[in-house]
């Protein structure tokens, strides 16, 4: 191509200026910025103005925009000015040929959790309703990866809810039957350090993560929310951690956690004397962010949850990053004093017959 048919004529450069204003999607700054500086430049030459003062956020980025120009021709800002425009153009167009919502994509290599990615959201999702979403090893190991990866991929949040009637039952007895007596030791032991891996997941997790609580939520899946950043729950949700009953202590950081949200006089119903809560009351007391009626809760969560993961994902990172950060080391120390006492907990004769009353059909919660 020669210089000349290069060139952008003055009349070209006005119709791209016509057809910036028909533009129907903002942009965004970067690009707004970018433009300003070639306007800039095709119509005055190199920046000339002073340097705006370093707290005059809007006209120093402008300005420096505008001066990374340096030296570049007028006519050379004007045909780099009207392609820009001309390639925004062209990008809106193939996008409205296309479907304007994306497809959902299935993560594979997860049997007991579906994950999935849709509109910068990735939704991890308890999968075993037949037993009321109960959290088996499997699952935990599933949930441990889904994190790692969720953390790391393009979504903006992440969200952790259940399928079916349930978000989950909690842990799965089953994950204490069928142990030899030679054998409690280890699986008290194993337990314990897959449980501390699978709560650290949860402390470290660097986005966003949003509990969407469909349905009743028992055990370790309601001490976790302490560690979500924000809890939507249907009306239909309840929200019980029977420890005492099961012989057990409380886990997911929540002998910490709790108190500073509910306080000491409410967490102590809950972790001690097994108050099971209704949303409205988990709401009242801090656990939980808001409460949806069940018939309209997908719609208006999901929603809700999409607008929020259509802001800037790296400003939110951060931010959430910055809240977590003051307490990471301490979760981390609650997470393994924790689990320490339950190990001992799982040994214990209180732990082993409330477990075989369940099995025995004696025990329901
Ligand atoms: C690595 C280890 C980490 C451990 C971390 C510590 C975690 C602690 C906790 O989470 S404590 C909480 C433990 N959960 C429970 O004790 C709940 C036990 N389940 C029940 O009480 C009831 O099943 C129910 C109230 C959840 C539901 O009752 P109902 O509506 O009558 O349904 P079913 O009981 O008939 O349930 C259908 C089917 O699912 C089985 N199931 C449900 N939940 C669990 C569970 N948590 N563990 C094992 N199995 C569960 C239930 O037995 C039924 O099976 P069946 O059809 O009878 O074979």
């Amino acid at each position: 191509m020669t210089t000349a048919t290069m060139q952008v004529s003055q009349k070209d450069f006005e119709k791209a200026q016509e057809q910036l204003k028909l533009l129907k999607k903002d942009p965004g700054n970067e690009t707004k910025l970018k433009l300003y500086a070639l306007f800039k430049q095709a119509t005055e030459g190199p920046c000339n103005s002073p340097k705006p003062g370093m707290l005059d956020f809007v006209k120093k980025a402008k300005w420096d925009a505008w001066n990374s120009l340096g030296n570049l021709s007028q006519d050379n800002a004007r045909q780099k000015y009207t392609e820009l425009v001309s390639s925004l153009i062209s990008a809106e167009s193939a996008g409205q040929t296309k479907d304007a919502s994306p497809e959902e994509s299935r993560h594979d290599g997860y049997e007991t959790i579906i994950v999935t990615t849709k509109n910068n959201i990735t939704k991890i999702m308890f999968n075993r309703p037949e037993r009321k979403n109960a959290i088996n090893h499997q699952m935990y190991r599933e949930i441990i990866k889904a994190l790692q990866e969720a953390g790391k991929d393009d979504s903006t949040i992440a969200v952790i809810t259940g399928n079916g009637e349930y978000y989950t039952s909690g842990n799965d007895l089953n994950n204490f039957a069928n142990v030899q007596p030679n054998d409690m030791e280890k699986m008290a032991k194993d337990g314990a350090e897959l449980l501390k891996e699978f709560v650290s997941c949860f402390i470290d997790f660097p986005k966003p993560l949003i509990a969407v609580v469909n349905g009743p939520a028992i055990g370790i899946s309601v001490t976790l929310l302490g560690l979500c950043d924000i809890v939507y729950a249907s009306d239909r949700a309840t929200f019980h951690t029977p420890f005492s009953q099961l012989g057990q202590s409380p886990e997911g950081c929540s002998s910490y956690l709790f108190p500073k949200i509910m306080g000491l006089a409410k967490a102590n119903e809950m972790l001690l004397f097994n108050k099971k809560l209704t949303a409205a009351e988990a709401c009242a007391w801090g656990l939980v962010t808001e409460v949806f009626p069940d018939g309209t809760f997908q719609k208006e969560v999901w929603e809700r949850l999409k607008a929020y993961a259509s802001l800037p994902k790296n400003s939110l990172a951060v931010s959430k990053q910055l809240l977590r950060s003051m307490e990471k080391e301490k979760l981390h120390a609650v997470n393994s004093q924790e689990c320490e006492v339950l190990k001992e907990r799982w040994l214990s004769d209180e732990c082993l017959n409330a477990i075989v009353s369940f099995f025995q059909r004696k025990s329901k919660l």
